[in-house]
């Protein structure tokens, strides 16, 4: 533990240089970003771009190859996430997460579920031991503050009513709203949310929206949250970070980065310099004026974003029916460490299309997807992705 610099008071994240292989494979490469505290920052990218395995990295389920991960608490204390154990980061670091796939408990009732959230607290009350369950007024004490705590954040995920009910009856959404009010119960000081919009109908997302925004204005919480629901992300961030194989190509306001090309030629599935062809085709004004006026050149790829990202071996993207998805596979990093040589992972036999995104020619595979969108056209429009999983 070392104290904060001043310079980053205002960043309760502050992620440096980060990489991550897989043997050949450079799943995160030189990833540099910060979250602010009190903010929601989305990480957002194609399938396959690195935004798990940066969550992976925040809490300790991997190792990065390189780089500092820096978690600056309220108090003034900073801790060099990579460095400390994965099982202290909640508890001394105060970084809680949820996953993809839900994670409750679910033959136990919703409470139960909060109250095992809050284990090492109620152990610690007890002394360790048995007798301390029944004898210690402090484990009392702790218990119904324990118990406080799930109920107010059962009630904030409008879920009190069912409170008794086996966390496995309730429907998906209230699923995913439980899940959070569980992390929040080990009162996390950084949470980070991994898709919890994936596969939410729209009164679901709005209740996630509503939940999300009373943690940011209310406990001081900050947000990290990958999400392909760009309905969600738009409305609700503050602050967005955009991967593609593993780098950054934009990170800006919602505004900036939904208009930035190169966010739209990577979830488009398109090369950089087909982006305008593609926006004429289906008439997006603003962004056309964004070009034209020239792309913010400290972010991203010069040329292509190809380039920046190596030797490409996988699908493009493509569009569903008249709306513009994010592409299932339009990233699965077919990106391999140069120096290594090593062959890319292979896509899924579901992924792995014939078609390729080659860097120098244009991609006669990425037109069609250009010409089919006619209603959303930028990131932001694109209401759910093909990515959900
Ligand atoms: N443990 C691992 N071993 C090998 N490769 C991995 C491992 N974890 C992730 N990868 C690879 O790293 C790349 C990035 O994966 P990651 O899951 O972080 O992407 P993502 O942006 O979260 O994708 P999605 O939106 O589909 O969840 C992928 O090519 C993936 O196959």
């Amino acid at each position: 533990m070392s104290d904060a610099s001043p310079s980053v008071n205002d960043a309760i994240l502050q992620v440096e240089h980060l990489s991550m292989k897989f043997g050949g494979l450079v799943a995160i490469g030189d990833l540099s970003f910060q979250a602010r505290r009190g903010e929601i920052t989305a990480l957002i990218g194609p399938n396959g771009a690195g935004k798990t395995t940066v969550f992976n990295c925040i809490t300790g389920f991997y190792k990065p190859s390189e780089g500092m991960l820096t978690l600056n608490r309220r108090d003034g204390s900073s801790y060099l996430l990579e460095r400390l154990p994965n099982h202290e980061i909640p508890a001394r670091a105060k970084v809680a997460r949820t996953f993809q796939n839900i994670r409750l408990f679910s033959g136990m009732t919703l409470l139960e579920n909060l109250l095992v959230a809050q284990h090492n607290k109620l152990m610690k009350a007890s002394g360790y031991t048995i007798l301390g369950l029944f004898g210690f007024s402090g484990y009392r004490t702790a218990s119904a503050e324990s118990i406080d705590l799930a109920r107010h954040w059962l009630e904030k995920a409008d879920l009190v009513d069912r409170a008794d009910d086996p966390a496995g009856d309730l429907p998906y959404g209230a699923q995913r709203r439980l899940e959070i009010a569980r992390a929040m119960c080990t009162g996390p000081e950084l949470l980070c949310l991994d898709e919890p919009a994936a596969g939410l109908n729209p009164k679901e997302s709005m209740a996630l929206n509503a939940l999300l925004m009373d943690i940011k204005d209310n406990t001081g919480t900050s947000i990290l949250l990958i999400e392909h629901d760009m309905a969600v992300v738009m409305q609700i961030s503050d602050h967005v970070v955009v991967l593609e194989y593993g780098r950054k190509i934009s990170d800006g306001s919602p505004h900036a980065v939904r208009t930035d090309p190169r966010v739209i030629a990577a979830y488009l599935g398109v090369e950089d310099e087909d982006v305008e062809t593609v926006l004429i085709e289906v008439g997006d004004e603003d962004v056309i004026e964004q070009l034209d006026t020239g792309p913010d050149a400290t972010h991203g790829p010069g040329s292509s974003s190809s380039y920046f990202a190596g030797p490409v071996t996988d699908t493009v993207g493509h569009s569903e029916g008249e709306r513009v998805t994010v592409s299932k596979g339009a990233s699965k990093a077919g990106q391999v460490d140069a120096r290594s040589g090593a062959a890319a992972r292979p896509a899924s036999p579901a992924e792995a299309k014939p078609t390729e995104k080659p860097s120098a020619a244009k991609s006669s595979a990425a037109k069609p997807a250009a010409k089919a969108p006619a209603k959303p056209k930028t990131p932001g429009d694109s209401n759910r992705g093909g990515g959900n999983e």
